[in-house]
């Protein structure tokens, strides 16, 4: 791309020269150079228009160029420079013993002086400085002079040569030489080059500050507001009408602004409380020197911190803290799930705890996950934690987090328990029956104080969690057997769903099980079909194992049945597997099947999963045992 340039020519002489350089050096000039007539009194407005069209610097002389500087200050504007070479020139045709006189701007005397320093040239002896915006009559008063002092030829700017000519007095005009242009040309065009990339470069900064969505303000270090962005306006604008800038120092009056400013605290965060919202604010003082000059403040709102917290959680934790189940999932038609269809709708509305009885496999996790999908923390997380699983140490680290360094084998940099994970979300505690007694202490605390302290760590960590505890156990004969705190029974059972079993469900286990049928035919790509008597005596049978248990023996019927039609004899076939609900029923869990099982080398889940029984049922089974 070529820049503009204009050159204002404050004589004849000068255009044409700059005709000739431009003819000769043509394109390796980089630019355009566009020539116009104009002295120190017209320049200004013979240059506007062009200023006005987008010229990208002027080049001028002497006062002209003075006074377009100060007319067009953010515009660059260069000087052509008096060279040795033009005072050379001018006074070379002036024979020996004349007297010189040098009238003209004092930058253009002050360059001759240093000049003729330099190359022992004394040839003139008269000097007389003008300033931009002399009056006509100082200059003549000046020539006045020269002539009382008897000097004969006269060297200096344009409108000296009126009065010269006047007083009767020779006038030498100095002339500019293709050398000076050229290089005022050349100067022009390198300033233009680095305001651009200043330009560029400040623009990019701009572009980052203003595109930003955190709210970033320039407080001076009186602690005014000095610069801000559009995303800082938008959080503080007011309604219509009030000017938010006024509001700023009042909102900031609580904030640690002063302190920053005053290096009593080297920046850092906080929390800013105004009536519409909390923002979390980042300082960070500038200093220049040893002088500390002014204060940033990047700011967010609090929630949004969270929201990004919540997703950064879910990134590292993969899938995990997804709640995948909805309402619309639960299968079954009969008045009892349609009962708890109905509370989950209720309860969802609110932040209250909940608490899901039901035997094993009832789907009280689904109910949980439901619950958060409809509630108004579904965006946030939703983490189970089997509090059945897990020895007392290890369910404490799980629960509450811990420090780094805290015990061997510890991770680096300490972990985030599950409270922390379900921040701004639901926490749904599974099997709550079997938490040891010491832990429910603990967990009763975080539930009153809303804040949790990892293990090993001294800081209290607020969090915003809904709690769905769900057990298959009697709490209320565990409390009078003093296994569990009456005081977290109560914080926990807030609103309260039973889960019935599946054999209350009047209907719903053939239901189930023909949509079973039908996902598994999709997955295993079968055809298969019930035959209307398998199905009537899948009714009939107590299934303790719930529905879990009923899926179980389903898949089980499509990959052992080989006709299309699943019949009796399949049926018959998929319970003898160790899968018999009427076994089941009046023993919860076979030990001599699980033993035999374990000979055999199959681990807890292989055999839950053969069994039909829930992981948490075999975990107790074993700490039983131990
Ligand atoms: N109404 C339902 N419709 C369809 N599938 C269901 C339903 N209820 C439960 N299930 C399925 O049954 C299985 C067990 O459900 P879930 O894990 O929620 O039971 P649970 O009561 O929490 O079990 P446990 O007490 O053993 O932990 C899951 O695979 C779930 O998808």
């Amino acid at each position: 791309m070529k820049y503009n340039i204009c050159l204002v020519s404050p004589d004849s002489s000068i255009s044409r020269t700059t005709e000739q350089v431009v003819q000769e050096l043509g394109d390796d000039l980089r630019c355009n150079v566009i020539i116009i007539d104009g002295n120190v009194k017209t320049a200004v407005s013979h240059v506007k228009p062009y200023v006005e069209k987008g010229i990208d610097a002027i080049i001028s002389r002497g006062g002209t160029a003075i006074a377009l500087t100060r007319a067009y200050s953010q515009m660059p504007v260069i000087a052509i420079q008096i060279e040795a070479t033009d005072i050379l020139k001018a006074i070379q045709g002036i024979p020996d013993g004349t007297k010189i006189g040098f009238i003209s701007y004092s930058e253009v005397i002050y360059q001759y002086q240093a000049l003729a320093e330099l190359m022992g040239v004394h040839k003139i002896t008269f000097f007389r400085l003008f300033h931009l915006g002399d009056e006509d009559t100082v200059i003549e008063q000046y020539v006045r002079d020269a002539w009382k002092q008897g000097i004969e030829v006269l060297i200096g700017s344009i409108h000296v040569r009126e009065y010269a000519k006047k007083y009767n007095l020779r006038f030498v005009f100095l002339e500019s030489g293709k050398g000076a242009i050229l290089r005022a040309i050349r100067e022009a065009a390198s300033t233009i080059l680095v305001r651009c990339q200043d330009r560029d470069e400040f623009k990019l900064i701009s572009n980052i500050v203003d595109y930003t969505f955190t709210g970033t303000a320039v407080f001076d270090s009186r602690g005014r507001l000095q610069k801000w962005n559009p995303a800082f306006a938008s959080m503080f604008a007011g309604e219509s009408g009030t000017d938010w800038k006024v509001r700023i120092p009042l909102i900031f009056s609580s904030s640690r602004l002063q302190k920053v400013l005053d290096g009593s605290v080297p920046g850092g965060g906080e929390i800013l409380r105004t009536e519409e919202r909390d923002y979390a604010v980042t300082w960070q003082p500038v200093w220049e020197g040893a002088q500390l000059v002014r204060a940033i403040a990047f700011v967010q709102p609090v929630e949004q911190v969270q929201s990004y917290a919540q997703s950064i959680r879910k990134k590292q934790h993969g899938e995990g803290l997804i709640a995948y189940y909805t309402l619309d999932d639960m299968i079954g038609k009969s008045l009892a799930i349609r009962q708890v269809k109905r509370e989950i709708l209720k309860y969802a509305g609110t932040h209250s705890n909940v608490l899901i009885t039901g035997e094993s496999g009832t789907g009280k996790e689904m109910i949980a996950q439901a619950i958060h999908n409809l509630s108004q923390c579904s965006k946030g997380p939703f983490v189970a934690i089997n509090c059945g699983a897990f020895t007392e140490s290890l369910l404490e680290s799980e629960l509450f987090g811990y420090e780094e360094g805290t015990f061997t084998g510890a991770q680096k940099g300490g972990k985030a328990g599950v409270f922390e994970l379900a921040d701004g979300g639901t926490l749904f505690l599974d099997e709550i029956g079997d938490m040891p007694y010491i832990l429910q202490n603990r967990l009763l605390r975080v539930l009153q104080e809303k804040a949790v302290m990892r293990v090993g760590g001294s800081k209290v960590i607020p969090v915003n969690v809904r709690i769905i505890a769900a057990t298959n156990q009697e709490l209320e004969k565990a409390i009078e057997e003093k296994k569990f705190r009456l005081d977290l029974y109560y914080r926990l059972d807030v609103l309260r769903i039973r889960v019935p079993a599946l054999r209350e469900r009047d209907g719903d286990i053939s239901l189930l099980a023909r949509i079973f049928l039908a996902n598994l035919n999709k997955e295993y790509g079968r055809n298969k079909e019930f035959d209307k008597d398998v199905l009537h005596y899948l009714t009939t049978l107590p299934w303790p194992g719930n529905i879990r248990q009923l899926n179980n023996i389903v898949e089980r019927m499509v990959l052992l049945s080989e006709g299309r039609i699943i019949t009796m004899n399949d049926a018959a076939e998929a319970l003898e597997l160790g899968h018999n609900p009427e076994k089941g029923a009046s023993k919860k869990i076979d030990t001599e099947q699980i033993e035999g099982l374990l000979s055999e080398g199959k681990s807890y889940a292989e055999i839950a999963e053969l069994l039909g029984v829930s992981r948490s049922t075999l975990w107790r089974y074993r700490r039983k045992k131990k």
